[in-house]
């Protein structure tokens, strides 16, 4: 028999199963499939993992900072004990969330979602129906096609490697060849980030892009700048990587991390009426496709934001309240972005770059290695940009290079949202010495 649901939810990701929960809650009947690991990528294979990982990398860099200064010897990093502590917490995220949206009394399905034709989707081959469809599939690594583009390794094959090879290669400067170069570095492998033109990093400020990558060269990693890989050879002595230009590099293992593409490509969305190109699947500013019954949220949505997770849970929130009362069209707060290098690189709202279009903003740049905080930790730097306008005293933008960037960067996401002026600011009496504190001497 044919199953009938209010709303499918595809993909168990963060924003499927969050989409589910919602829905859930509304009193609507829901059923969420997934066809690989429920709990999707960042728990999986993507954030958690990663940031596990980290930590022993930075614990590891603040022992090297206070080395001399307090602490003696730098600790190693024991990458089977690492890669164990990792598999004790991702091991048990499928069944977890599978359990938990069971708990919710959330119908569920394995397999692959596929539509056959409007208002019939198949998992599988078995039929279920809805009235409404929401595309939660997210992205997965895009490998290039290049000769001998079957050696490459991914982020997800990184994220779980049994033992750190001695010489690891990244292609691509983007979030994912900044982060794992870091780790792979600290775990003792020699590090290659290969990068095809002269600006990783390209949606972060250019002078703290050029001072992390400063910091990270210090620590041994090599970039490749301007080299378009176009050739992987496996010979004995490892995997020879070359280019058009006399580039030859050999390394044991090359992690494609040259971005990601859209899980849209296998979902029948031709037979429905509904469009997707590089970004991800078209929709409107109701998160709506063409198809009226079928929205997309989260990494497979074509949406004016980064691919992020706080957003897939953001972007479900917003559809769990359109598909119970049509509200007003999806409005975005402003969205901080982080790289989890060697140190931290962060960014939110208005760059320098873009305030330095018009004489109404101040761009306040801050050298903060001497700071209280910073001494105390003996970072060898601390980078600040803060885009403040000149009238108002309301700040506009941020980015941080140092290695407390993840916790300002929140809070000035936090001031920019509750549009807290300056002189407010100094009104506030925070906790001190923490970086909240430092806040405070920002301006
Ligand atoms: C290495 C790495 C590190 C990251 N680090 C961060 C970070 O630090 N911070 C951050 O905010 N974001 C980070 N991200 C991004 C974050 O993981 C994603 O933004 C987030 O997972 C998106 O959630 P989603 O639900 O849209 O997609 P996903 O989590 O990808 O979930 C989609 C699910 O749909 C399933 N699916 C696909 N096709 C089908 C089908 N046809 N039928 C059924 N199911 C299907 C997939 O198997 C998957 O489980 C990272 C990503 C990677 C790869
Ligand atoms: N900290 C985080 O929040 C975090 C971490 C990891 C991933 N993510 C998410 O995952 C997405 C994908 O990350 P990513 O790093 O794979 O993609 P990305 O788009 O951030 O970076 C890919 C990089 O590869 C470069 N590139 C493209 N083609 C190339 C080629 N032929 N040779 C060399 N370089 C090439 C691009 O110019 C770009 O700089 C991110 O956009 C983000 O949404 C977020």
């Amino acid at each position: 028999m044919t199953k009938q649901v209010d709303v499918i939810v595809i993909g168990g990701g963060p924003a499927g199963t969050a989409m589910a929960s919602g829905l859930k809650a509304q009193g609507k009947s829901v059923l969420i499939v997934e066809n690989d690991l429920w709990g999707g990528t960042c728990p999986n294979r993507g954030c958690d993992p990663k940031k596990i990982l980290l930590s022993a990398v930075e614990a590891r860099r603040h022992a090297q900072n206070l080395a001399g200064h307090g602490l003696t010897g730098v600790p190693t990093i024991d990458w089977p004990a690492l890669m164990a502590t990792k598999r004790g917490y991702t091991d048990q995220i499928p069944s977890g969330t599978l359990n938990g949206l069971k708990a919710q009394k959330i119908d569920t399905l394995h397999g692959q979602a596929y539509f056959r034709a409007d208002g019939e989707l198949t998992v599988d081959g078995e039929v279920v129906n809805a009235t409404d469809y929401v595309i939660a599939t997210g992205q997965r690594p895009s490998i290039l096609p290049i000769t001998g583009h079957e050696y490459f390794a991914t982020s997800t094959d990184f994220l779980d490697l049994d033992t750190m090879p001695s010489r690891v290669t990244f292609v691509g400067g983007g979030y994912v060849g900044f982060e794992l170069a870091t780790i792979a570095r600290s775990a003792g492998a020699e590090v290659h980030l290969i990068h095809h033109n002269q600006r990783p990093l390209k949606a972060f400020d250019p002078a703290l892009v050029k001072a992390l990558m400063q910091n990270l060269t210090q620590q041994g990693v090599t970039f490749d700048l301007d080299v378009d890989l176009n050739k992987i050879m496996q010979q004995a002595d490892g995997l020879h990587l070359t280019d058009d230009h006399g580039f030859d590099l050999t390394t044991d293992l090359v992690v494609c991390s040259a971005g990601r593409v859209p899980n849209a490509d296998h979902l029948g969305l031709e037979n429905v009426g509904v469009s997707y190109n590089r970004h991800g699947v078209q929709v409107n500013d109701h998160l709506q496709t063409a198809n009226p019954h079928i929205y997309a949220i989260g990494d497979v949505s074509d949406t004016p934001v980064p691919k992020l997770t706080p957003l897939a849970g953001y972007e479900a929130r917003y559809l769990v309240g359109e598909l119970t009362q049509a509200g007003a069209p999806i409005s975005y707060p402003v969205v901080p972005t982080e790289v989890y290098a060697e140190p931290k690189l962060a960014q939110v709202g208005m760059t320098a770059d873009q305030a330095a279009k018009s004489n109404q903003y101040q761009v306040n740049e801050l050298d903060m290695t001497h700071w209280f905080t910073y001494y105390r930790l003996q970072t060898p730097q601390a980078l600040a940009k803060v885009i403040v306008d000149q009238q108002s005293g309301l700040v506009l933008g941020a980015s941080f290079l140092s290695e407390i960037a993840d916790e300002l960067i929140n809070y000035v996401a936090l001031l920019i949202d509750k549009q807290v002026t300056l002189a407010e600011l100094q009104k506030l009496v925070l906790a001190y010495p923490t970086p909240a504190s430092d806040l405070q001497y920002l301006y």
